[in-house]
């Protein structure tokens, strides 16, 4: 696997992957946008922080792309929706920088309260004043914190121990987690009215995308103070800039910014204004966060390598790691019944459904339902399709997926069962795991048993004497060896369903052979990658 790393993470945390001898790790922090562009095609991963935009041109150039990995938690520096439909993964690292980012809030909070950076520079300078740089305190004001997600919930937190008054705002949380935080939940607009300071920490998405603005400034107390230590826009920078100059916003602290380095107007007369402390985007930039990530990416790589669950795959279908683990053993059955049905069908498919009956029925079976999906559409469309980008091809394709559950799974303890249906007919076929090997129990409506194997052969014909031994003479005349046999049937010398593993694939004019001396209604070889562990 080659992993090109474009920004500044920490070698220590990826000493994980320097280990590995299935990986080469290629060190690039802040190559020219250009010269990425060019030489993407040729990695597997990509490890990013803010710094490296991957949006859809560096995506589509990236032909071998399967990870992207953000060094830390915000991805909205990656086009995710572009990615997902490439079927390429993207993981972050939603907690190692999170500590970090809630004490650099307090920092700049304290330094602008305290005129920290100017009365430093004054004192460097050779002067020694004082009275200028008089500040004010915490203790006794009402903070306002927008966003009490990770961040935001510790910077609350911080405030509190500060003896500040924490009013929190966030829409999208339980009344539970502001009480276990002692904040009082609030809608915006009481936010903006009663703070004397106001701290945002939510994502920047088009909701947030300037949440606080000139209408929410000018609703504030008079002498607010306002911070931005979460994504550059969220807090409006012309507004910010406006508050400043009339006096309605006396303080303020900004680490982030709508672009960095900040190049527009606005923004160098938001960095140079004198009651501003900023910072470069150094909310993550901790020695133990940078570890943090980068150990937390690298693990999802090599996790990703080893075929284990991923913990913080942001376009992944999101799955307890514990019942991933649990599923696990299905996935390749799933792969067979996709192929094995796939291979059965006429027509066109329009419609596929998932069955889980005994005890598989007791769990949450979308893991197997996408990664059987993701099997059937892998052989159906040209583009490599995953659990990422499955459940979106589907929807594009127009193919309905749906998934039964019944706690009676028969004479099985767990029952796996695919209805696939298009063109005017239906084919079912199902399987179950036998000491942690796939085995087809079922097809159509014959009961069968057996392990499916690569090169397979499957026939439909009325049970007469000799049959058989016929077939066994076509194969043995073309030297094909079989290797098993399972005959399936509702009655004496009714119809059976009969299918033969073999050592090597049939001929179509071996297979034309069998079909006439068996009088077979129905034959078929299949192929099956999946069952051979393969694909
Ligand atoms: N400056 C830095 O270096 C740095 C470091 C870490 C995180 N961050 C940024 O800090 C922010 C918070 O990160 P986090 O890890 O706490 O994220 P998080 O997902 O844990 O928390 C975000 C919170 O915002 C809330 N939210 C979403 N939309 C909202 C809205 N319209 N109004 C109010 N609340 C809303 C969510 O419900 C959630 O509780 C992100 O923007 C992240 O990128 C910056
Ligand atoms: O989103 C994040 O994790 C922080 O903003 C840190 O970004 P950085 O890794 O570019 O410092």
């Amino acid at each position: 696997m080659k992993i090109i790393v474009t920004d500044e993470v920490t070698g220590e945390g990826l000493a994980l992957l320097q280990r590995d001898p299935r990986i080469t790790l290629d060190l690039r922090p802040g190559i020219p946008r250009e010269e990425l562009l060019e030489i993407i095609g040729g990695y597997d991963a990509i490890i990013t922080r803010s710094g490296t935009t991957v949006d859809k041109a560096l995506l589509d150039a990236a032909i071998r792309l399967k990870v992207v990995a953000r060094a830390g938690v915000g991805i909205d520096n990656v086009d995710v929706e572009c990615a997902s439909a490439k079927g390429v993964i993207v993981v972050n690292a939603p907690f190692g920088n999170t500590n970090a980012a809630a004490e650099h809030t307090l920092a700049l909070l304290l330094a602008a309260c305290r005129k920290v950076p100017a009365a430093q520079a004054s004192l460097k300078g050779g002067d020694w004043k004082r009275a200028k740089f008089t500040g004010v305190e915490l203790r006794g004001r009402t903070a306002g914190v927008i966003g009490i997600g990770k961040v935001g919930g510790r910077v609350a937190a911080r405030l509190k121990a500060f003896e500040c008054e924490v009013l929190a705002c966030d829409p999208y949380v339980s009344a539970k987690r502001a009480q276990d935080l002692g904040v009082r939940l609030v809608d915006l607009d009481e936010l903006c009215r009663t703070c004397d300071i106001v701290t945002v920490h939510t994502p920047l998405t088009d909701e947030t995308r300037g949440l606080i603005g000139a209408a929410e400034i000018a609703r504030m107390k008079p002498g607010v103070i306002l911070l931005n230590v979460a994504r550059g826009g969220i807090l409006d920078e012309a507004a910010l800039l406006a508050g400043l100059e009339s006096g309605q916003v006396a303080l303020a602290a900004v680490d982030v910014f709508s672009e960095e380095p900040p190049a527009t107007d606005t923004l160098k007369r938001l960095v140079a204004h004198e009651r501003v402390v900023v910072t470069p985007h150094l909310g993550a930039n901790t020695q133990e966060a940078q570890v943090n990530v980068a150990v937390d990416v690298s693990r999802e790589i090599l996790a990703w390598l080893d075929k284990a669950p991923l913990e913080n795959a942001v376009n992944l279908p999101r799955f307890d790691a514990a019942l991933m683990g649990q599923m696990r053993p299905w996935f390749r059955l799933m792969a067979i019944l996709s192929e094995f049905g796939l291979q059965l069908m006429k027509g066109n498919l329009d419609r596929a459904t998932f069955g889980y009956a005994g005890g598989l029925s007791h769990h949450d079976c979308t893991p197997l339902t996408v990664s059987g999906l993701a099997a059937l559409l892998d052989r159906m469309v040209e583009q490599p399709v995953n659990m990422v980008n499955a459940g979106l091809i589907a929807e594009q394709m127009g193919l309905v997926v749906e998934e039964h559950k019944s706690t009676e799974g028969g004479p099985f303890s767990n029952l796996v069962t695919l209805t696939l249906e298009g063109g005017g007919s239906s084919r079912v076929v199902a399987g179950t795991l036998f000491e942690g090997t796939p085995r087809i129990v079922r097809l159509r409506d014959y009961a069968m048993d057996f392990t499916p194997q690569e090169h397979m052969l499957l026939l439909h014909y009325e049970d007469k004497p000799g049959r058989i031994g016929r077939i066994g003479t076509v194969l043995g005349a073309h030297d094909v060896n079989i290797a098993f046999l399972n005959l399936g049937r509702r009655e004496k010398r009714g119809e059976a369903m009969v299918i033969l593993s073999v050592d090597s694939p049939v001929p179509p004019a071996v297979v034309a052979e069998i079909g006439r001396e068996t009088e077979a209604g129905f034959i078929k070889a299949l192929h099956l990658p999946s069952a051979a562990g393969i694909g």
